[in-house]
C-alpha cells in the first residue's frame, strides 16, 4: 500500500469540470459545508493530488476546492471558501458505500465512473495513515509525525458520524484523524495550540501523533490532525445530559471540568505569549464584539430588539478600561463548550478541537484574548444542556457554574466571577455567535440562545 501513497501523478485536466453538477448538489447537504443557505455559483481548483490512479479498480483524488457564493447579508465581497475533498473513483459503488455517494459522471476524464465520499472507505482511510507513518510527500501534500510515537500498522478505521464542523476517522481506537473540511493558509491552532500544550507537558489534551499539511504556491494550510483516541470516553454534553435526565447533580465533574480549564489555561501561558490589555486594546475587543452584534443582527431579525440592551454590556467593559483598569490576555482554546471535553474510562478530562470559532479569519482565533472567553463558552455550555432538559432545569446550570468557576479558582488562584462585568461581556459574545450559529446550522436550537439573550437583556449581573 504504501507504494501507492508513493506513487503520485498529477490530477487530470478537465476533473473539476466533470465533477461540477454532481458538487453543487452534494456540497451544501454536507454538515460541514460553511456556506449554507448561498447558491453556489462555482468552483476553482486550487489543488488536485491523485492518490490512486483513477485507472484502478479504486481510484482516489485529494482536492481542494474553492466554493464561488455571492456573500451574506451585510457580508463584504468574498472570494469563497477552500474545502478538503476526499474523492473515491470506482465503476461500480458496493451496496455498503451508498451513503457515501456523491453521483455519476457523464463527461470528462471520469466518464461513465461512480464518485463518492472516500471517508467512508476502508482503503483509502488506511492509505491516509500510511503516509503519516511514512511521511510521504505527495505533490504538495506532506504528511508528517512526531517521531517519537508509535503507529502500528493494520488498525481497523471507522469515519465517526457525529455532528462536526469537520470529519474524523478512528483506526482501531487508538488513533484519531480529523481531516479539515474549510481550509485556510497558515497557522492554525488546531495543531499549534495541542503542539505547544504538547511541549509543556500538559496532560489535558491529546499529543499530535502526526498531521497533514499543504505547501501551495508559498502558503502552508494545516488539512488534518492525528492524535491518540481517548478510550471509553464520554463528551461532556452526552453526560451532562445523562445526569439531567437522571435529576442528578454535575457539580463534582463541572468542577473537575473547572480545574482541566485552568490547567490548560496555565500551560498556554508559559508556552506562548501573554499581553496586557489596556485602555487601546481593549477597546478593539470591545469593538470586535460590537461589530459582531451588528451584523448578528443584520443576520438574524430576532435579535434586533434586544441589540441595544445586549450592546450595554460591551460599553460598560469599555468603560472600565476608562477607568483604568487592565486585563491580562493569553492564547485560548476559543470555542469551549461540554462538546469540547472528553472524559476518559479513567475519570480523566481532555480539552480537544482547539481550531476556535470555525467562521472567524484565523488570525483573529490566534489573537491573544482574556481567559474568560473560554471560560464563558462552558458556562453558556451548561445553560444550553439545562434548556435542554425536560423540563428545563435553569438551577443544575447555576450550580454547575458555580462548581466550574470554584474549580478554575482552585488551580489558578483567580475565580473568575470576581470580574463580572468582563464574564459578562464574553457571555453575550458567546451568546450572539451561538444564535448566528443555530440560525445557520440547526435552527430548531434558536430558543436555546434566545433565551440567554432575552435573560441578559433584561436582568442586571449575576
Ligand atoms: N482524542 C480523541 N479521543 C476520542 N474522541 C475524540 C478525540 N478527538 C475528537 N474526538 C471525538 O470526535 C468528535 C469531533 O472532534 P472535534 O475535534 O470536536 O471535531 P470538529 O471540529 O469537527 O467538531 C468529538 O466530539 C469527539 O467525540
Ligand atoms: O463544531 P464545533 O464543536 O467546533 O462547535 C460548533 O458546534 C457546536 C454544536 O455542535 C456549537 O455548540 C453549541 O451547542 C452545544 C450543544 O450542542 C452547546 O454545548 C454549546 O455550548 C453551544 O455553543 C458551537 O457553538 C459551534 O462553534
Amino acid at each position: 500500500m504504501s507504494e501507492a501513497v508513493i506513487r503520485t501523478a498529477t490530477a487530470s485536466p478537465g476533473l473539476l469540470a466533470s465533477l461540477d453538477p454532481l458538487l453543487r448538489e452534494w456540497l451544501p447537504r454536507q454538515r460541514w459545508f460553511a456556506g449554507k443557505g448561498r447558491p453556489i455559483t462555482g468552483f476553482s481548483l486550487v489543488a488536485a493530488t491523485e492518490l490512486l490512479p483513477a485507472t484502478a479498480k479504486l481510484g482516489l483524488y485529494h482536492l481542494l476546492v474553492r466554493a464561488h457564493q455571492p456573500p451574506g447579508p451585510g457580508a463584504p465581497p468574498h472570494p469563497g471558501d477552500c474545502y478538503q475533498l476526499f474523492i473515491g473513483v470506482r465503476e461500480a459503488l458496493p451496496p455498503r458505500l451508498a451513503p457515501a455517494l456523491i453521483g455519476h459522471v457523464d463527461e470528462g476524464p471520469l466518464a461513465g465512473h461512480t464518485v463518492y465520499e472516500a471517508l467512508h472507505d476502508a482503503r483509502p482511510a488506511e492509505l491516509l495513515l500510511e503516509a503519516v507513518r511514512t511521511q510521504a510527500r505527495i505533490g504538495g501534500l506532506r504528511f508528517e509525525r512526531d517521531p517519537h510515537q508509535e503507529i502500528r500498522d493494520g488498525l481497523v478505521p471507522r469515519l465517526t458520524t457525529g455532528e462536526q464542523s469537520n470529519s474524523s476517522i478512528v483506526y482501531g481506537d487508538t488513533f484519531i484523524l480529523k481531516l479539515l473540511r474549510r481550509v485556510l493558509p497558515g497557522v492554525n491552532p488546531d495543531l499549534e495550540l495541542p503542539l505547544a500544550l504538547a511541549r509543556e507537558g500538559c496532560p489535558r489534551v491529546p499529543a499530535p501523533t502526526g498531521w497533514l499539511r499543504a505547501e501551495l504556491s508559498g502558503d502552508s494550510y494545516v488539512l488534518g490532525v492525528l492524535q491518540p483516541f481517548v478510550q471509553g470516553a464520554s463528551d461532556g454534553w452526552e453526560l451532562a445530559l445523562r445526569e439531567l435526565a437522571k435529576g442528578e447533580d454535575f457539580s463534582a465533574e463541572a468542577r473537575a471540568l473547572g480545574r482541566a480549564t485552568a490547567e490548560v489555561h496555565t500551560a498556554l501561558a508559559r508556552a506562548l505569549p501573554t499581553v496586557t490589555l489596556g485602555h487601546a486594546q481593549l477597546h478593539l475587543l470591545v469593538d470586535g464584539m460590537t461589530e459582531r452584534l451588528e451584523a448578528a443582527a443584520q443576520a438574524v431579525p430576532a435579535l434586533r430588539p434586544y441589540a441595544p440592551a445586549l450592546h450595554s454590556a460591551f460599553t460598560a467593559l469599555a468603560d472600565l478600561a476608562a477607568e483604568g483598569r487592565t486585563w491580562t490576555a493569553q492564547r485560548v482554546h476559543g470555542d469551549l463548550h461540554l462538546g469540547q471535553c472528553l472524559r476518559s474510562a479513567a475519570g480523566q478530562w481532555s480539552l480537544i478541537d482547539f481550531e476556535g470559532e470555525p467562521s472567524k479569519p484565523l488570525a483573529e482565533r490566534r489573537m491573544p484574548q482574556p481567559p474568560a472567553r473560554d471560560i464563558a463558552g462552558m458556562l453558556r455550555s451548561f445553560d444550553y444542556a439545562a434548556l435542554s432538559a425536560d423540563p428545563p432545569a435553569p438551577g443544575w446550570a447555576e450550580t454547575c457554574r458555580a462548581a466550574y468557576c470554584s474549580g478554575y479558582a482552585e488551580v489558578s488562584g483567580v475565580d473568575p466571577r470576581t470580574d463580572p462585568v468582563l464574564l459578562r461581556a464574553c457571555e453575550t459574545d458567546k451568546a450572539i455567535y451561538e444564535v448566528v450559529y443555530e440560525a445557520r446550522h440547526r435552527p430548531d436550537w434558536m430558543a436555546v440562545p434566545m433565551a440567554a439573550i432575552e435573560r441578559y437583556a433584561t436582568s442586571d449581573l449575576i
